[in-house]
């Protein structure tokens, strides 16, 4: 499991960890980690063209630390110091001992075009709110630089805790980020500005409660369901899906095809898209009748191309089994009888369904999508998986948000909501709990997109079809094949 911590917990991790070791000593491994990454970068270290952009407080002095490290193999490091007389005064002697030299703001922007490498030292997880006028125009030469650009801990503008960016923001090719990950280097719009990250440990121990958490291969393959000798299709669970309606047909058979990939035994449809999807999926238990009426399942999908079938979803939310509520049964649900559901409900908008449950815009959403999440999660008592290039899940009650990284921008075209929903669904027939079944099923997902896409168009029935291969590959790292 890959974890974040919130930058709250990150400062107590460290005053605590600093108490017990020599001043300085947790600086110095920072920029040690900082400065091997940076010489792994270049290659060739001596001779190199460095620029330090440095700001008031720590971050900038690991960027000096690091610079002198730097120094001290031959790069010719330049220091711009965002306020010379706040600057960290023990780097600053560092890197002039090693021969590096110091400019002021005004310089930046040459030395910036001349470049090598551009370290980003200006703010870490001090930053408060957008950046400053000055700090600004440095973060933006980042953007221009052809130079490869370090982001010490965090780019400067991103908000650490929450992966917003409010104004400009340091572009890198890679963060080193010290102690733990922080949430805004998994969250977009942030993620997107940290380039890739490696983590340098400096020794930090941290509470087993992460804010944030990413599942790997492992922990996938630790939560799939697999059938044992003694199982029947009923004990592996049976998936209802209600969705299409006459207008959208293919939603039914996109949910279908995802759910019977899924892991449950059985998938039983119930709308009025049975003839599509029996033709296309022969093994489906088609029913005409209501849901009520359709026989057992042990989860329901509801809302993939219903249309305005609000009866549909109103009668799925009777039922005591958990719940999958996608699309157009988003809009159709009502909030307060989702709340008063004893079985557990779990709720997949993109941001523009997201939006339009909070009464916000979808521009907001896509800006602050753990507040949104949360905030979702919170007035619908149920779990609600955002989807989107960083996909989130929140449970009701709190506790670690999920995050899923696995997709490509491929992965948005039309129907593979869709898909993605069935798969939930199976998993929750499976019995896998809401936050499991919707984090597992955007890994699979994500990964069944890349495999269909492979650098090209795919559309959302190559999605589903990928998913035995993207299912194979997540058990491939547990020692359970069977
Ligand atoms: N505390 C520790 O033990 C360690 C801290 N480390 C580094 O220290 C950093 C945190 O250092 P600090 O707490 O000094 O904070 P930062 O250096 O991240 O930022 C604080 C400084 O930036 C300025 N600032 C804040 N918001 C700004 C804005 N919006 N625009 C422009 N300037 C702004 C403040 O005036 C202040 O001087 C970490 O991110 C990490 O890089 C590492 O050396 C590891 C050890
Ligand atoms: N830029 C992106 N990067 C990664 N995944 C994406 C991106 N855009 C969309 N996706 C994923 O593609 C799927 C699209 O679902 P959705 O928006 O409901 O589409 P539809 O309604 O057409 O089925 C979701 O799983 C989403 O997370
Ligand atoms: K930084």
């Amino acid at each position: 499991m890959r974890t974040a911590y919130s930058v709250e917990t990150v400062r107590t991790a460290e005053r605590s960890l600093m108490a017990r070791l020599p001043e300085g000593a947790l600086m110095q491994r920072a920029a040690a980690g900082l400065a091997a990454a940076c010489a792994q970068l270049l290659g060739r270290v001596y001779g190199s063209r460095v620029v330090l952009l440095v700001g008031s407080g720590d971050n900038g002095g690991d960027a000096l630390y690091a610079g002198a490290r730097l120094a001290r193999r031959g790069a010719g490091v330049t220091a711009v110091l965002l306020a010379p007389d706040r600057t960290h005064p023990g780097g600053l002697a560092a890197l002039r001992r090693a021969g590096g030299s110091v400019a002021g703001v005004g310089e930046a922007e040459e030395l910036v075009q001349r470049a090598d490498l551009v370290v980003d030292g200006i703010v870490g997880i001090g930053g408060k709110g957008g950046l400053r006028p000055d700090a600004a125009r440095l973060a933006a030469l980042s953007e221009t630089s052809r130079a490869i650009v370090v982001a010490v801990d965090l780019p400067s503008g991103v908000e650490a805790d929450s992966g917003e960016v409010r104004g400009a923001a340091v572009r890198a090719d890679l963060t080193v980020t010290f102690g733990t990950h922080k949430p805004g280097l998994l969250i977009d719009p942030a993620r997107e500005h940290a380039g890739s990250v490696r983590l340098v440990d400096i020794g930090l121990e941290l509470p087993e409660k992460a804010d944030l958490e990413a599942l790997q291969h492992a922990d996938v393959a630790a939560l799939l369901p697999a059938p044992a000798a003694e199982s029947d299709k009923y004990r592996r669970g049976v998936v209802g899906i209600a969705a299409g309606s006459a207008r959208y047909p293919g939603a039914a058979v996109l949910a279908v095809a995802g759910a019977l990939r899924g892991g449950a035994g059985a998938v039983r449809y119930v709308g009025p898209a049975g003839s599509a999807v029996i033709a296309r999926f022969p093994e489906t238990l088609v029913s005409d009748r209501g849901p009520a009426k359709a026989g057992r399942v042990q989860a329901w999908v509801v809302g993939p191309g219903a249309g305005d079938d609000a009866a549909t979803v109103a009668e799925v939310l009777e039922a005591d089994v958990p719940v999958l509520v996608d699309a157009d049964g988003l809009r159709l649900a009502d909030r307060e009888t989702v709340r008063g559901r004893t079985a557990p409900t779990l709720m997949t908008p993109h941001a523009g369904e997201a939006a339009a449950l909070l009464g916000v815009s979808r521009e907001e959403v896509e800006g602050a999508r753990l507040t949104a999440v949360r905030e979702l999660a919170a007035r619908y008592g149920a779990t609600v998986l955002l989807k989107g290039s960083t996909t989130l899940v929140a449970d009701p009650g709190g506790g670690p948000v999920r995050v899923n990284a696995t997709g490509t921008p491929w992965l948005a075209t039309a129907g593979s909501g869709d898909v993605l929903s069935g798969l939930a669904g199976s998993l929750l027939a499976a019995r896998l709990s809401t936050r499991d079944a919707g984090s597992v099923a955007a890994y699979l997902h994500g990964l069944a997109g890349r495999y269909a896409a492979n650098g090209a168009p795919a559309g959302a029935h190559d999605v589903a079809n990928a998913i035995p291969q993207a299912w194979r590959d997540a058990r491939g790292a547990a020692s359970v094949r069977g």
